[in-house]
């Protein structure tokens, strides 16, 4: 049974977080009524995190809701995935941002991109108002889709994702396929919808928001072509069968997920990118 606290007490407690006392302090006077440490942590935690989405509830953001997060800061650096070794390169908080080593084979990137090459088109982006793509300078690369499920590869990739991130496969998007050539770039956006965006409707209604991206590089670019998030001064170099992750809890900028696909300046770049929704996408 977990305990949680009253009214009162509540109050109280936030009462001292916002007047700075630490987290010791905070649990101190349910100790001292003979709480275990667990219980106590547990609704002090409650107690503060009804607080903080109250507090951005008033302030007009939107809701939080919960993102792929599996991988801890500090943990282990060589996740086995199925049959792979996949290793954690790095692992940011604000953005918040895992760099993979490895997720895919050699032999699986050059399958997507043998795959891909014949059947790529100009890219699009979303129009914000009627929600359907439409070709833009912004997105200067070409590419195609797989969608979920579409063969034995796609599927032991989305299932490798899905168990990398603890993400149901079915709340995945198509696997997309982006070729840049020398020049070509993807301009910084977010990769949520918009809800401002009357466009953003249609999308959402299908399978909810968007809430993590994973670009996945399927070869090494000679030189640029890195991913960057220009709010945290990151850059994320592309190779060969490594990915970027990303998630963002509430469609804002506050998540700082502001993202491009830096100009390759010299070869081409091919990536393979996976987007996560809340739900279920069909
Ligand atoms: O090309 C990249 O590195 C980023 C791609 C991207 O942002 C996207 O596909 O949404
Ligand atoms: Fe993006």
């Amino acid at each position: 049974m977990t305990r949680e606290l009253d009214r009162q007490a509540s109050e109280r407690i936030i009462a001292m977080a916002r007047a700075g006392q630490p987290p010791e302090a905070l649990l101190a006077p349910l100790l001292e009524c003979g709480w275990d440490s667990a219980e106590a942590t547990a609704a002090v935690e409650a107690a503060v995190r009804g607080w903080v989405e109250h507090g951005s509830r008033d302030a007009g953001l939107p809701p939080a809701v919960p993102v792929p997060s599996p991988i801890d800061l500090n943990g282990a650096s060589v996740l086995r995935v199925g049959d792979r070794d996949i290793t954690v390169l790095a692992n940011l908080m604000l953005p918040r941002v895992v760099v993979f080593g490895g997720l895919l084979s050699g032999e699986e990137c050059d399958a997507l991109v043998a795959l891909s090459r014949p059947r790529l088109q100009r890219s699009t982006i979303l129009d914000p108002d009627t929600g359907a793509d439409a070709v833009h300078v912004d997105r200067t690369s070409a590419g195609t889709h797989f969608p979920r499920g579409s063969d034995a590869l796609c599927r032991r990739i989305e299932a490798r994702i899905a168990a990398l991130l603890d993400w149901p496969v079915e709340n995945g998007e198509a696997i997309q396929i982006l070729r840049y050539g020398p020049g070509a770039q993807y301009r910084p956006h977010h990769d949520y919808f918009d809800p401002a965006w009357p466009g953003s409707t249609r999308q959402i209604a299908r399978g909810g928001q968007r809430v993590a991206s994973l670009v996945m590089y399927l070869n090494t670019p000679a030189r640029g072509g890195a991913t960057t998030f220009p709010e945290a001064h990151l850059e994320v170099a592309a190779v060969k069968g490594n990915a970027v992750f990303f998630s963002y809890d509430r469609p804002h900028p506050m998540t700082r997920t502001l993202h491009a696909g830096a100009p390759v300046a010299e070869g081409e770049k091919w990536i393979a990118t996976k987007w996560l929704r809340e739900r279920r996408h069909d």
